[in-house]
């Protein structure tokens, strides 16, 4: 047998081996994806950072409600509205909040602006290494550059929690740095441009300074429309893939970076928040695909085909529809939704707007019927399916949109990880699965 023929052995026997029936989780009792029948989550933890609502429980079911979305007690709608209001940056504010508990005041905002603008600048062993390091996917570069700050922190493993909040603020800070950095060296080797490295600034805000990293230029819209953005996506509670993955890596213990990086790993995925870059991939190709942007005959029927796994990407997904907890709506669709309507009027993208906003319509309604009986919960857009187009209209490139995703949520996942950490009653995460293969004997290596 040729050496390179292993691999398509190996994969082709544990088709038949690791293939298990699905009657038999229905038969066992298995909360697939840790989910309950009526599709809600399996409780397993409590929290006191993000509050993620989607339905309520009544004596006959889930009864679905218009999306919540509450970081430590207060809704992601006063949070934004109150900053817009005050005409001021709300990022580090909201970094503050899940970190703390609390609305920080005056004083407190001005020191803690202060401490993350000034760890924000990399070691330069790490840009080095960023500049060095190869590859296309900056979620790949971001986790490897994680992994990297165990070597230059003093104190790595000490899971006390002055420690944990110290390696957070370093986190938080130094997200935008090397994303923006490791976007001028991809954007340099891969395209030919001129490759910059700007240090950030003092007195701007992490939305301005990682503008300024990335592209020098920007303007005060984009700048605020970036930390809105930033504001939204921070939290999202302790079940949602990527901060449950942080949780359960915290749980035994490891370090921070370690926990981080697994965190990132998670956010990659298309299911997750790699979902922003599907959306506006599947933007431009419905943008071709459609020969009539306001037929929603052929739209419904072009759709039902992706549902059908025969066109786009074959998955049989559509990208930035459907959540695991909403159902009416999320909260953060709603709010990018608005300012994505607002910029392509004054952007004259109010035609891209409207197709894509029958698509969020029709998409719904395409799934519903193409799922029928089988689904008994409602879908609605989720965070993901605006925020491409947003990021794209303030001059974005694509290979940032799930780093910047990453770039908000690492204070929530800092935040969990602290709880976690935390509790008095704290104990590993270790669920079970049940074995239903056969038991076999050994068979001697002559005999097989
Ligand atoms: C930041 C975020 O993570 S937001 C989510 C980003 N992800 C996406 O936009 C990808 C598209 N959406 C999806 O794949 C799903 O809606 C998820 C992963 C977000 C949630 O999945 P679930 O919790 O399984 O949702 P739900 O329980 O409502 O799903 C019911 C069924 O509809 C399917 N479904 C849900 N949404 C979609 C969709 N957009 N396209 C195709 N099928 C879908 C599910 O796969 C599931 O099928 P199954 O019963 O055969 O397992
Ligand atoms: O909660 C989830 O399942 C997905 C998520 O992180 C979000 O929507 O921000």
């Amino acid at each position: 047998m040729k050496d390179e023929y292993m691999v398509y052995k190996l994969s082709e026997s544990i088709k038949e081996t690791s293939r298990i029936d699905n009657e038999l989780f229905v038969k066992h009792n298995v909360k697939r994806g840790l989910r309950n029948e009526d599709h809600s989550g399996v409780l397993v933890g409590l929290t006191k950072i993000g509050d993620v609502v989607g339905y309520e429980r009544q004596s006959d079911g889930l009864k679905a409600i218009p999306g919540k979305l509450v970081y430590r007690g207060i809704s992601i709608d006063d949070l934004v509205q109150g900053i817009e209001s005050e005409n001021r940056f709300g990022f580090e504010e909201t970094a503050f909040l899940l970190l703390s508990g609390y609305l920080p005041d005056k004083e407190e905002l001005e020191v803690f602006t202060r401490v993350l603008n000034q760890a924000m600048p990399l070691e330069q062993k790490t840009t080095m290494n960023i500049l060095d390091l190869e590859g296309h996917n900056i979620m790949n570069i971001l986790a490897r550059s994680v992994l990297e700050m165990y070597t230059f922190d003093p104190n790595p493993d000490d899971t006390s929690r002055d420690n944990l909040m110290r390696q957070s603020i370093e986190l938080i800070a130094k997200f935008p740095t090397i994303i923006a950095y490791a976007y001028n060296i991809l954007r340099h080797s891969q395209q030919g441009r001129s490759l910059h490295i700007r240090h950030p600034k003092e007195n701007l805000s992490i939305a301005e300074n990682f503008l300024f990293m990335l592209k020098g230029q920007f303007t005060p819209m984009e700048a605020k429309i970036l930390d809105l953005a930033l504001m939204l996506h921070a939290d999202h509670g302790g079940g949602n893939n990527s901060t449950f993955t942080v949780r359960v890596t915290s749980s035994s213990g490891t370090d921070t970076y370690s926990s981080i990086a697994a965190g990132i790993g998670s956010l990659k995925g298309p299911l997750h928040g790699g979902a922003n870059l599907r959306v506006i991939d599947m933007f431009h190709h419905l943008q071709e695909a459609i020969s009539d942007w306001t037929d929603t005959d052929e739209i419904d029927a072009y759709l039902t085909r992706m549902l059908k796994k025969e066109v786009y990407n074959k998955t049989g997904k559509i990208y930035g529809i459907g959540h695991a907890v909403y159902t009416i709506s999320d909260p953060r669709a709603l709010l990018l939704k608005k300012w994505a309507r607002d910029l392509a009027k004054e952007k004259g993208l109010d035609k891209e707007f409207a197709f894509l906003e029958l698509i969020e319509e029709r998409a719904i309604e395409t799934f519903m019927k193409f799922k029928g009986n089988q689904v008994k919960k409602r879908v609605c857009a989720n965070v993901d399916f605006y925020s491409g187009f947003v990021y794209e209209m303030i001059g974005l490139p694509k290979e940032v949109y799930t780093p910047l995703f990453a770039m908000s949520r690492i204070t929530g996942w800092t935040a969990h990880r602290i709880e976690e950490l935390n509790f008095d009653s704290k104990r590993i995460i270790r669920p079970a699965y049940k074995n239903v293969a056969e038991n076999k004997s050994f068979i001697p290596l002559e005999k097989r």
